[in-house]
């Protein structure tokens, strides 16, 4: 079923950062998650933004994801954090190295953002790879305990169940946040609608599951979703 456009942008919106060292496995991780389908070798050499449409609690929900080819510390990618209502974590359990670097890159980002601004989920993968663990999963839930965020080992070869509760559980808190903050809003305008005569502040969630596609998009496109988000908030502002 084809989606109205009006419906489409009623529709909430929450975008994830999946973010970690080169080769943990981020591509194979939002591949999984949005398709079911593991793709072994997946070279790219620039950020890639996926959009589908899930249902999380009976409600349709329009999810972002944009995985972040680079995450030198270097070059750190504190744009697609500033975007993101959550970010995902990832190394791997066969390297102490990603570890390190994803206790840095949590750092960064609770610089950037502060803790109870973007909910953050740590994932151990490549649990499969028991033989050549390096990494024992009390060390990663300890960091994840440090850092306010949930934990998951997971294996992406071999479908992990947890991939879909970490994803599903963050959507989830995201929404409720999300859904808080838009209550407050709605009963401030909904008044001043009231006082001026105007009622058609509601909006009706579809609750209809429009999924199956993956849209793969450039990163331009994350820019245009910024700009977009930017100036949504704005209207908002004005509207109160
Ligand atoms: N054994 C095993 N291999 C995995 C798993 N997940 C991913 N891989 C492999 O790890 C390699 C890297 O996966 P990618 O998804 O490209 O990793 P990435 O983090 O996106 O890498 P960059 O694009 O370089 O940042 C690929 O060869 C995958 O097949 C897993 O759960 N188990």
């Amino acid at each position: 079923m084809k989606m109205k456009t009006e419906d489409k942008n009623n529709m909430p919106k929450v975008r994830i950062a999946v973010i970690g060292k080169s080769n943990v496995g981020k591509s194979a991780l939002t591949v999984r998650y949005l398709t079911r389908r593991y793709i072994g070798e997946y070279r790219s050499n620039t950020d890639l933004l996926y959009r589908q449409t899930l249902t999380i609690n009976n409600s349709a929900l329009e999810v972002e994801i944009v995985d972040v080819c680079s995450c030198d510390l270097a070059r750190f990618p504190e744009e697609p954090i500033y975007w993101a209502d959550v970010c995902v974590v990832v190394y791997d359990i066969t390297s102490k190295k990603t570890l390190a670097h994803a206790v840095e890159l949590l750092q960064r980002v609770h610089q950037l953002r502060s803790q109870n601004q973007i909910p953050l989920v740590l994932l151990g993968n490549k649990a499969d790879l028991e033989h050549l663990r390096e990494i024992e999963e009390i060390e990663g839930r300890t960091v994840a305990v440090q850092h306010g965020c949930q934990f998951y080992e997971v294996s992406v070869a071999e479908n992990s169940s947890s991939i879909y509760t970490a994803f599903d559980l963050l959507l989830s808190e995201c929404r409720s946040v999300q859904s808080s903050q838009k209550t407050r809003k709605f009963s401030v305008s909904k008044m001043i609608g009231t006082l001026i005569g105007n009622n058609n502040n509601g909006k009706v969630i579809p609750n209809t599951n429009q999924g199956g596609t993956v849209v793969v998009c450039q990163k331009s496109d994350l820019y245009k979703s910024r700009v977009l988000k930017r100036r949504h908030n704005f209207t908002a502002t004005a509207s109160l």
